[in-house]
This record gives structure tokens, C-alpha cells and sequence, in this order.
């Protein structure tokens, strides 16, 4: 039996059930049960850490943890030096980047940065806030926010650095958008020691390797269908160009059969173009990996 362990932080707060379910489309099922920080997972080599977000580069950079995931808004945000190994695009809601934005209310005269000089701007993004600022020359007051920050203008702030995803908690709030500080995705991090431990490195790469190949199958699905020989052309011709099909033989040797994997949103376009070019036995299915 492997005494090797990776430590790995699993983000607490919003990211919490996005990134179980995208461990599980990799392989791994992890069940946070209850109150306990220390989630299980179905894999020996790791031990599992509930920690939040904000907190997570701190972990890693320390070594308490090897590996862990957490915003890269974060990761900026501490200053702290930690290995990135590698982008996973997902957030709460979906399978985008959120965006750090400067937001103002809908009805007050301010329409960029420069409007706010002297002002109160309340964020949870505090430094990297104070930088976006700075590099205006823009003299304000940044205020660490607890959260619940788009309530705050006009009274309690002129103006928030608030994160967001599909833009509601803005809208809900009567708030414009007049700047984007930054966009953040998600990324699996680790301390730099761990890296260079070549078991280590090694899991965190296969972790990295099957995350990712979750993510690239989101979105996408298989498709096999049968064709005479004589309409292949015509249905390859219709066939999107990314991904070149695999064509095989039949028993039958004047038709083949194409397997090909494509956009789920095309598919409902390109199976009535590809039935009236002569193709049979057309059949959809999931995918739960993509490695290219
Ligand atoms: N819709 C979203 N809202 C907020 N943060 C999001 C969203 N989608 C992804 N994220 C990312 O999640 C991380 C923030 O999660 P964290 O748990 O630290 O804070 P939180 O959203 O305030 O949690 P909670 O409000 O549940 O306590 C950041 O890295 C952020 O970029
Ligand atoms: O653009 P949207 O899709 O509306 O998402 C952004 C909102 O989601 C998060 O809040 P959360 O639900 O974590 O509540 P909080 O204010 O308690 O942090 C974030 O802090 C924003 O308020
Ligand atoms: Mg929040």
C-alpha cells in the first residue's frame, strides 16, 4: 500500500458544489458530509481539506496543503508565490470566467474611474483594488467589505469592486458597471516544494490531466451514424472540420460507419442535414473525458 498522500484544499463558499461535480466527471467522487471540514474522497493517495477560497493561496504557499483550488482573483489578492499548474474555466453557475467589476449606482453621475477621486469604495478585493486605483492615480478610500457589498451604495459607499457571474446581484441592486478590474477563473495551485517532489508532482499532473478532460467534455458529445460509401463525401462535407471523424469499415463493404465528437449545440442542426444526405443509424451519445 502507498504511504504517499496529497494534501489537496477543496474551495469552501461558492466554487464548494462545482468543483465536487466536476471531480466526480473526473473520476473522483468526494462526499462533504455535514459540518466536517475534512471531506472524504474515494481515492487513498489524498486527504481532503475544506478551506475557503480567500484562504487558500495562503495554505498552499505555507505547505499545510500540496494542492488546492481556488480563484485565481484570490491567488492575485494574497501575493503570495505558488505554482499555478493549471486553468480550470468554471465558476459557480457555469463554465465562465467571472469578472471583478467597479459598479457604481444606476443613477449617479459617476461614468469612470476618475469620478470616483475621494471617494468610499467598498470591496472584499482589497489589494488589488488599491492597485487598480493606484495605477489611475485615482486617490480613494478602499474599505474591506464582509460581504452583502452590492447594498452598500450610495450609503454606506460610493462606489464597490464586487465579483460577478451572471451579472443579477448587480441588477437586483440597481448598480452599472462602469469598469472590469479583472476577470478570474479557477485554478488547481500548488506549493512549490510539493511540485518538485516527483510523486507529488505526478498526482497533481494526473489530477490536472483529468479535471481539464471533464471540463473539455462539457458541452460536448459523441456521434456515430452508418453511410454508403458513395454519400461518405457529403457527410463528412457536413461533419464540422475541428475533429477529423473516424471512418470504418462495415461487414457489409460498401458501407461505413463515422464516429466523430462535436458541439452539443450544433447537433440539432447537423443530424437532419446529415439524415437527408443519406446517413442511417444515427446515434448521439455523452462523453464523460476529452483528451486530445
Ligand atoms: N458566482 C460567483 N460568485 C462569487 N464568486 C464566484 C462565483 N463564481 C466563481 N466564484 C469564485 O469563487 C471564489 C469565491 O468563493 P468564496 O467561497 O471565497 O466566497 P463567497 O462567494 O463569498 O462564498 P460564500 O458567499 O458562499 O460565503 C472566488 O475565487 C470567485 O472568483
Ligand atoms: O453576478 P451574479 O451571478 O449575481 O453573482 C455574483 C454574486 O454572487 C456572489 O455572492 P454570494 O452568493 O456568494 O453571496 P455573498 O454576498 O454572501 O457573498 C458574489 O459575491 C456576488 O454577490
Ligand atoms: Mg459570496
Amino acid at each position: 500500500m502507498s504511504t504517499h498522500k496529497l494534501r489537496l484544499g477543496i474551495p469552501k463558499g461558492s466554487l464548494q458544489d462545482a468543483t465536487i461535480a466536476l471531480f466526480q466527471r473526473a473520476g473522483w467522487n468526494i462526499y462533504a458530509n455535514g459540518r466536517s471540514y475534512f471531506p472524504t474522497i474515494d481515492d487513498k493517495e489524498i486527504e481532503c481539506m475544506l478551506i475557503r477560497a480567500q484562504e487558500m493561496a495562503r495554505y498552499v504557499e505555507k505547505g499545510v496543503l500540496d494542492a488546492g483550488l481556488t480563484g485565481i482573483d484570490w491567488v492575485v489578492e494574497s501575493g503570495l508565490e505558488v505554482e499555478s499548474v493549471t486553468s480550470l474555466v468554471y465558476s459557480k453557475q457555469s463554465r465562465q470566467r467571472v469578472k471583478w467589476v467597479l459598479a457604481v449606482p444606476e443613477d449617479s453621475p459617476y461614468q469612470k474611474a476618475e469620478d470616483l477621486a475621494g471617494k468610499v469604495i467598498a470591496t472584499e478585493l482589497v489589494e488589488v483594488a488599491k492597485k487598480y486605483f493606484a495605477g489611475k492615480n485615482v486617490p480613494v478610500k478602499v474599505e474591506f467589505s464582509w460581504g452583502a457589498t452590492e447594498v452598500k451604495p450610495p450609503m454606506l459607499a460610493d462606489a464597490i469592486v464586487e465579483v460577478t457571474e451572471t451579472g443579477s446581484s448587480l441588477r437586483a441592486n440597481r448598480l452599472r458597471i462602469i469598469d472590469t478590474i479583472m476577470e478570474s477563473e479557477t485554478r488547481l495551485i500548488a506549493n512549490k516544494g510539493a511540485y518538485a517532489d516527483s510523486w507529488k508532482k505526478n498526482k497533481i499532473d494526473s489530477l490536472a490531466l483529468m479535471l481539464n478532460a471533464a471540463i473539455d467534455a462539457q458541452g460536448q458529445v459523441g456521434l456515430m451514424l452508418n453511410v454508403e460509401k458513395s454519400n461518405l463525401d457529403a457527410i463528412l462535407g457536413i461533419l464540422p472540420a475541428l475533429n477529423s471523424p473516424t471512418v470504418s469499415q462495415l461487414s457489409n463493404s460498401t458501407w461505413c460507419a463515422v464516429n466523430t465528437i462535436l458541439e452539443e449545440g450544433v447537433v440539432r442542426e447537423v443530424v437532419p442535414r446529415l439524415k437527408a444526405a443519406g446517413a442511417t443509424g444515427i446515434v448521439e451519445y455523452p462523453l464523460n473525458k476529452v483528451v486530445l
